[in-house]
């Protein structure tokens, strides 16, 4: 198995796997450019962003600079909005549905690593190496994610959902609810 097979399982896999490093490189090489173009330079845009990402619905807009992973393990839907200075940590699969607005600094993690540093720094002959393991993002339709806020690896977050500032969203949040506040908790069903 290789080493992007593993991450996209959920195993512990090697992130300077050289297929990995290549799919990093590429994509290091996109957002650079994409986040030096002019406001004006929309045709640029959707292009950078068809190529970066898995999928790309019409009409999403990525303010710059914007930043993450591979951005192939990435499908972002329709009118989608994301505002500037967000970091969307792709190693496993990071899928955003319709009409969302996520605003700045708010960022996406799939990366995790053992709580333990007996298991999570592992001893070579070329030296110390960490391990990695991940779990997708799931954020439904018409979703809000207010600043600052972070989403934890392996959370889904349904349809029609407000997620406050600042947040810190740990778990899975349902259909039609606003939730807010570290831990992320409802606080109204909408
Ligand atoms: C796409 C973009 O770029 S959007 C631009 C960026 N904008 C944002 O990120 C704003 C996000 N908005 C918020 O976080 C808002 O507070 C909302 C939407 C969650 C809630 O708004 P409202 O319903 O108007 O809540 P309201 O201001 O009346 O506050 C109600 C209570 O919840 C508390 N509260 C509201 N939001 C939060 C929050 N994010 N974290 C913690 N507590 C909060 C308030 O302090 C208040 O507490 P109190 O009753 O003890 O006084």
């Amino acid at each position: 198995m290789t080493e992007k097979e593993k991450m996209l399982q959920g195993d512990y896999y090697d992130s300077r796997d050289p297929e990995l490093l290549h799919m990093y490189h590429r994509a290091r090489k996109l957002i650079k450019k994409y986040n030096h173009l002019d406001s004006e330079q929309t045709q640029e845009r959707e292009r950078f962003l068809s190529e970066l990402f898995d999928y790309k619905g019409r009409g999403v807009w990525i303010e710059a600079p914007f930043f993450c992973d591979y951005g192939e393990n990435i499908s972002i839907g329709e009118n989608t909005f994301v505002n500037a200075n967000c970091m969307f940590l792709d190693n496993h699969r990071i899928t955003i549905g319709k009409d969302g607005l996520i605003a700045p600094f708010v960022q996406i993690y799939t990366a995790n690593h053992p709580l333990k540093a007996t298991e999570r720094i592992i001893e070579t002959d070329n030296g110390s190496r960490y391990r990695t393991f991940a779990e997708p993002v799931s954020i439904g339709d018409k979703v809000w994610i207010g600043g600052n806020s972070i989403i934890f690896p392996g959370v889904t977050i349904g349809n029609n959902v407000t997620i406050g500032a600042g947040s810190v969203v740990t778990k899975d949040i349902p259909d039609n609810v606003l939730a807010y506040g570290n831990p992320c908790k409802i606080q109204q069903v909408l």
